[in-house]
């Protein structure tokens, strides 16, 4: 979805207790790979609990023009008939990623190591991020790809005909480097080395061993060393997506900061790569407790029961947990305007390039929202005002981001006066379902 409609603006106000079970939809990015290496696998892949935000319908809508065959037969119920690893088609049209830099940084890799061209494009927000990131390690296999100024889409990508395995150091923590760096891998022969010195979100590396592929994963002196070896058959799988732990995010915060909340968000993925909000909140005295720890799909989850916590305090977030909890700052920002005291989130300059420069988006919407903030390149920084103590009243810009648009939407159901975004349609790309779930929970949002 290149194209963006009309800007839909919203505003929530402060409102009675948040009470109820939250039933999150499935995860972003569990959801993307389950498309993607269903697609690369021979036979078919059955999904429950896909995700049907806009960036995983692009991601459907991409795996359909590279030759699988991609079905829904109900809500959340998907499957794929994949075409084998190096059985990609060359699409006839170009790739439109929407606003989804998973999507487009997975799929280029996916493809990257077959003899087929294919051209990306996305929405304004995407256009803007750097796909260098993701090309240049692809080069090392042999891809070429050619887009504008910065590396940035429209972009066209020449898969290697003839592609050489690739040893990699990460030199950003990203998950989407190093999942295309492994995708394209599949393709080549001998084996790929992939190298994180910060360990990120390991959704590909648990799901390729699903798949059946040969890979491994060594704790050394330099960090994870990932080894993938080449031209697997990939086998079907059924798979089920477990319940979004950042989309969570935003009720949680809300049941956190409104008087007299009380939710359940049952499911929830407590993987210890994607759970670094949550051991934050419990460091800041967040009154959330982590009930039926077990795993579902592959995944430890726990049901979350989550109160009203009128005594949370600023804290100082490791840098080094920020791979953990990339996605969450800009509600942690908001949470964090309501608790006493000052947070400090350091090592957190990845924050720029996603959907918008987030610590600009957040540090913006909360001045205007009456909070403090000190920001430089790689940190930001909120001086809390404690439980009911934010003005509010005012209106935020989202720059195409449904998690600006969340978080200052949760910030307006306790602040004095309401707060408005410019911009609610965003939020379908990553919680369609946002809005209602959180009206039938209380929130007041108009
Ligand atoms: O691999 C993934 O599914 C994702 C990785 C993260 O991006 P980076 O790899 O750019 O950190 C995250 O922000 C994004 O929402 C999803
Ligand atoms: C950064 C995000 O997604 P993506 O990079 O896939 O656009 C996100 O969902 O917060």
């Amino acid at each position: 979805m290149s194209g963006h409609g009309q800007a839909r603006p919203m505003t929530s106000r402060k409102s009675g207790a948040i009470k109820g079970l939250a039933l999150i939809p499935g995860d972003k990015s569990i959801s993307h790979r389950a498309l993607i290496f269903g697609a690369m696998a021979v036979g078919e892949t059955k999904i429950t609990g896909l995700l049907e935000g806009q960036d995983v319908l692009d991601t459907a809508k991409a795996m359909r023009a590279f030759g699988a065959e991609v079905t829904r037969h109900g809500e959340g119920a998907w499957s794929v008939h994949g075409v084998g690893v190096g059985g990609f088609r060359e699409p006839e049209d170009v790739i439109d990623c929407g606003n989804s830099g998973t999507g487009v940084r997975l799929i280029m890799g996916t493809m990257a190591t077959s003899p087929i061209t294919a051209t990306f494009t996305g929405d304004a927000s995407l256009r803007k991020r750097p796909m260098g990131r993701v090309t240049d390690p692809l080069s090392m296999f042999g891809t070429r790809a050619w887009g504008r100024k910065g590396g940035r889409l429209p972009m066209t990508v020449v898969g290697a005909a003839d592609p050489v395995p690739v040893r990699y150091a990460l030199p950003v923590a990203s998950a989407q480097v190093k999942s295309a760096v492994l995708l394209a891998g599949l393709n080549a022969p001998g084996e790929t080395v992939v190298i994180e010195r910060e360990p990120t979100r390991d959704h590909s590396e648990r799901m390729l061993v699903g798949f059946g592929a040969r890979l491994h994963v060594e704790k050394g002196a330099e960090g994870h060393i990932i080894t993938l070896a080449g031209r697997p058959e990939l086998k079907p799988q059924t798979v089920a997506v477990p319940r979004d732990p950042s989309s969570a995010a935003f009720p949680v915060a809300a049941a956190l900061i409104v008087p007299g909340s009380d939710i359940s968000v049952p499911g929830v993925s407590q993987n210890l790569t994607r759970n670094g909000l949550y051991r934050t909140l419990a460091e800041m005295g967040a009154e959330i407790e982590f009930l039926n720890q077990r795993e579902e799909g592959g995944e430890p989850v726990a049901d979350l029961r989550v109160r009203f916590s009128d005594r949370l305090k600023g804290i100082e977030v490791p840098p080094d947990r920020a791979p953990s909890m990339i996605d969450e700052y800009p509600i942690l920002s908001v949470i964090a305007a309501f608790a006493e005291g000052t947070t400090v989130m350091r090592g957190v300059k990845e924050l720029r390039v996603k959907e918008s420069d987030r610590i600009d988006a957040m540090a913006r919407g909360l001045e205007a929202c009456g909070v403090r903030v000190e920001e430089d390149e790689d940190t930001l920084i909120v001086h809390g005002m404690g439980a009911g103590g934010v003005p509010g009243g005012a209106s935020c810009a989202v720059h195409l981001d449904h998690r600006i648009a969340m978080s200052f939407l949760v910030c307006g159901l306790a602040a004095q006066a309401p707060v408005t975004v410019d911009d609610a349609t965003p939020i379908a790309t990553s919680f369609p379902l946002f809005e209602g779930l959180m009206r039938d929970l209380g929130a007041e949002l108009i």
